[in-house]
């Protein structure tokens, strides 16, 4: 659906993006993900067909984007992230007229600009002028905008960007609705947005693609994954050298203790979660165990480590 192949772009002496290729299908929500400057936002445009690229293709459907880039538009919604609004109109009359320059017009106008009303959880609004929108409406506005004409790919700049947390939800559950029907792209620097509704998440940094995997398989990557966090009936001098001396357990750090039981937190060593080990030596020395909760790592801890600050400009 969309094919990224060798994609570079310069502006003047500097390389924006690097040599970057990816595939995109449908079923997929891709996380874009980087640091400032990364090349997210240039390489989104050169996939919507309004930039082209230094060198490299990118096709759509088939098509090279660059030869025919309305061809290409008629399958894209993009939503940029600052997708401008014409604020003097009405959001119904605004709906409309992009539904118009879509190539809809009479009863088939009416009928997408309703129909995306009530997609996008807009009726209540219609009426309104879109300078008096609150943020979440003015940011649901410029969804609907982009998913008017039903297209198969929706690439999604920021899209829950300074929203409240419903208004955050209501947006996820419509990307993840969508999901199944169509190739979709986030860039985002949300990564709990990643976790919450991408099947794979692609990290550019410095305008080259550092990884490419699913969010758990990254998560893997992360220092804390494997590491078992328990609570158990011991003191905590005792426990602390009994579980440390395990052969699976790298690092030990006493969390609390209180009322003869402590908490620990087990660092693994050798990528392998110590929990069986962590069970069987807590049955064999007869302790209870309250708590017991092995760390799948974190998405923060594996952007850190393979990005770097020099990108933000
Ligand atoms: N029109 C332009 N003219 C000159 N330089 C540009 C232009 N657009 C982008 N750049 C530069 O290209 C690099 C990549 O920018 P881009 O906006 O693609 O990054 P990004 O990953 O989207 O960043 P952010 O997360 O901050 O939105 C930056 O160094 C930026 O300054």
């Amino acid at each position: 659906m969309i094919e990224v192949r060798n994609l570079c772009r310069d502006f003047g002496p500097r390389r924006a993006v690097d040599d970057v290729s990816f595939e995109v299908n449908p079923g997929t929500v891709l996380g874009f993900l980087g640091p400032n400057g990364a090349g997210k936002t240039t390489t989104l445009r050169a996939i919507a067909g309004y930039l082209s690229p230094t060198s490299g293709t990118v096709r759509v459907a088939g098509r090279d984007v660059a030869e025919d880039p309305p061809a290409a538009q008629r399958h894209i919604g993009y939503m940029p992230e600052n997708a401008p609004l014409y604020d003097d109109m009405l959001v119904e009359e605004f709906l409309a007229f992009v539904a118009e320059t879509r190539g809809f017009t009479g009863e088939a106008r009416k009928e997408r600009v309703d129909a995306i009303l009530e997609r996008c959880f807009l009726k209540e609004v219609r009426h309104q002028g879109i300078d008096t929108l609150s943020r979440g409406y003015r940011r649901r506005t410029c969804l609907a905008q982009t998913l008017l004409h039903d297209p198969d790919i929706l690439l999604l700049d920021e899209p829950t960007e300074g929203l409240d947390p419903n208004q955050k939800q209501v947006v996820r559950d419509m990307i993840r609705e969508m999901a199944p029907k169509k190739a979709i792209v986030i860039s985002t620097h949300v990564l709990e947005e990643v976790e919450a509704i991408c099947t794979r998440a692609v990290i550019i940094s410095s305008g080259r693609i550092v990884a490419d995997d699913t969010p758990d398989c990254l998560k893997r990557q992360s220092p804390g994954h494997g590491a078992v966090r328990l609570c158990v009936g011991a003191p905590a001098a005792e426990a602390e050298s009994a579980f440390g001396a395990l052969e699976g357990v790298r690092e030990v750090r006493r969390l609390d203790t209180a009322d003869g039981r402590t908490e620990l937190r087990l660092v693994a060593s050798g990528g392998r979660t110590p929990i069986q080990d962590v069970t069987d030596l807590a049955r064999r020395r007869d302790w209870v165990i309250y708590d017991l909760r092995m760390e799948e790592g974190r998405l923060e801890d594996v952007f850190r480590r393979i990005t770097t600050t020099e990108d933000a400009h």
